[in-house]
């Protein structure tokens, strides 16, 4: 299916505040907000067992938000309004779903089992995708096993991924994430800043002989990545006497852009590839993902993947009421669109998922940080929340504060597991995991139904303390919960909120897979570079903050005229 068609399906001449749907909504969120999450739950008793949906390994419950069967019923109206359906069909099947750039956005090919069929533009894409898999699994066996070794024989010890964004946030936040699964001879690294101390404090700990190095970039023209990687290769030939031919066995590049993987000087047999259709932020699971396989095996690689698609087939199949990230989606936007919440926190109570939020950041607000339709009309309603977490519990003695009496709406997903993938007994004989557990559920429970002046009274609370200690409740949390952190449940956990950034897009009637607000920056950054280091530079800037900015750091450098 053409951009056109895509167009058509999806209309984009809808907007969707003009729809009945919409208005209905505005009038319903005024007769909730009247009312507690407390009187929600007298209402609905069942709630915590009815609203609740298990998509693949994920049992989530989303009891615990401001809304009842009237809202999800209004709000599935307004997902059919918009489409979604038709458009997820869409892009599943391959449509030119990237309508600014006139492209496919598949990322969910890159997860189908070797036996699927799909075609697109005239290309086999299945085929395509297990070709490289299958070169990709050989050559981190290959690494793992030792038998690729670096320029003296040596097996690798440590693999540096050098890209940055989509190139580094996936690998970085999945080799953390599962560190259990990790080979135990084998370091991975991630340098992405072009701030020179990311790449020397890299550097620092590793020995030329046994480090591999992954050149991570989709376009192969990223200021930072380059940059970072001609640092890696003169630091390895200079261990290595300036003899070029070390390159071949420490450098490996993954790109959609042979021409300059090339030109940078590394053998184009040595290029894992991928394709247009695959975004920076959607690519985890491609070949960008080489660092991660590596570190945790092709098995364990292909689980993560089956996790992706089992998620998949739930967003494909399960109807509208049932579908994790079609709800999950359609309660962040009824934040965001009704009830003017500005931010969305995502916390997981499993320390491994440290960066998971950041990897969110750039998952949703790349994706979904517009403000025109896809036809390129103003929008008139708001898009993405910002994306912000940090691992419970040590948020809780940080910022839960204000998620529990600020003056913001805050909705929040806890993410927690069953089983630890190791524990450690407390000195009462007890299990940690049931220690920080029982902080997840105490934290969902109070932030739902606070405590009332009542109750506080009740305890004797000294009157000049009581509106101190009033929590007010009513601040909407959904639980995910999951057997335990397995390559698989973080797939599913990936591709539930790709395909929840998706459900908001389309109703929104935005494209999330471009990202030409991130291009302007990048170009100016260039321009300005020769202002930075020229003292002579004469011409003032246009504006007056910068230029004055930029004198003071000159000569700050010393670098006068
Ligand atoms: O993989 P590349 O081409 O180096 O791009 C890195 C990142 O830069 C961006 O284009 C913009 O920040 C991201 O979308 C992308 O993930």
């Amino acid at each position: 299916m053409d951009r056109d068609t895509v167009r058509r399906v999806s209309n984009d001449d809808l907007d969707i505040t003009a729809t009945a749907a919409w208005r209905d909504l505005v009038d319903h969120q005024r007769e909730l907000s009247g009312r507690q999450m407390r009187d929600l739950f007298a209402a609905e008793p069942e709630r915590g067992r009815d609203m609740v949906v298990d998509a693949a390994d994920l049992h989530i419950d989303y009891s615990k938000n401001l809304a009842d069967a009237h809202t999800l019923a209004l709000l599935a109206t307004l997902a059919r309004e918009a489409r979604v359906e038709e458009l997820r069909d869409a892009m599943l099947a391959g449509a030119h779903i990237n309508t600014s750039e006139d492209r496919a956005a598949l990322h969910t090919a890159l997860r189908l089992p070797a036996q699927a069929q799909l075609q697109v533009d005239g290309q086999d894409v299945v085929a395509d995708v297990h070709r490289v898999l299958a070169a990709l699994g050989d050559f981190s066996d290959a690494v793992r096993d030792g038998a690729w070794t670096g320029y003296t024989g040596k097996a690798i010890t440590d693999v540096v991924n050098i890209g940055i964004g989509g190139s580094d946030l996936g690998p970085a936040m999945g080799y953390q994430a599962l560190r259990y699964y990790r080979h135990p001879r084998i370091r991975g690294h991630f340098v992405s800043n072009v701030d020179p101390g990311d790449v020397i404090a890299t550097l620092a700990g590793l020995d030329p002989e046994t480090t591999l190095f992954i050149v991570a970039s989709k376009t192969f023209t990223t200021q930072e990545t380059l940059i970072n990687a001609r640092v890696a290769r003169k630091w390895l030939l200079e261990q290595a006497d300036g003899d070029e031919a070390v390159i071949a066995r420490h450098f490996v590049a993954v790109s959609t852009n042979a021409a300059e993987v090339a030109a940078f000087g590394i053998d184009t047999d040595n290029m894992f590839g991928f394709w247009d259709w695959v975004g920076g932020r959607y690519s985890l699971d491609s070949a960008i993902g080489l660092s991660l396989m590596i570190a945790i095996g092709r098995d364990h690689f292909a689980d993560l993947l089956d996790g992706f698609r089992r998620m998949d087939e739930h967003f494909a199949t399960a109807p509208i009421e049932e579908n994790a990230p079609i709800l999950l989606g359609l309660l962040g936007l009824w934040y965001s669109n009704f009830w003017d919440a500005q931010s969305h926190a995502v916390l997981p109570y499993a320390n491994d998922l440290a960066r998971f939020p950041a990897y969110l950041q750039q998952l949703v607000m790349e994706s979904n940080g517009k403000s025109v339709s896809r036809g390129g009309r103003t929008l008139n309603a708001a898009t993405a929340t910002v994306v912000w977490g940090e691992p419970g519990t040590n948020g809780q003695h940080a910022f839960y504060q204000l998620l529990h009496q600020g003056s913001w709406l805050i909705p929040a997903d806890f993410i927690g597991f069953a089983e630890p993938l190791t524990d450690l007994t407390t000195p009462d004989g007890g299990s940690m995991h049931d220690l920080l557990m029982s902080n997840f559920f105490a934290q969902t429970e109070v932030l739902a139904f606070g405590k009332r002046e009542r109750a506080l009274k009740a305890e004797g609370v000294a009157p000049e303390l009581v509106p101190h200690k009033i929590m007010p409740g009513s601040r909407p949390t959904t639980s995910i919960l999951a057997p335990r952190l397995t390559p698989s449940v973080l797939g599913q956990l990936i591709a539930l909120y790709e395909h929840k950034t998706f459900v908001q897009a389309m109703v929104w009637g935005i494209n999330p897979f471009d990202q030409w607000g991130v291009e302007l920056g990048k170009a100016v950054a260039n321009a300005r570079l020769a202002v930075v280091t020229d003292p002579e530079s004469p011409a003032p800037l246009p504006d007056s903050s910068t230029d004055a900015l930029i004198r003071w750091y000159r000569a700050a450098r010393g670098r006068t005229p």
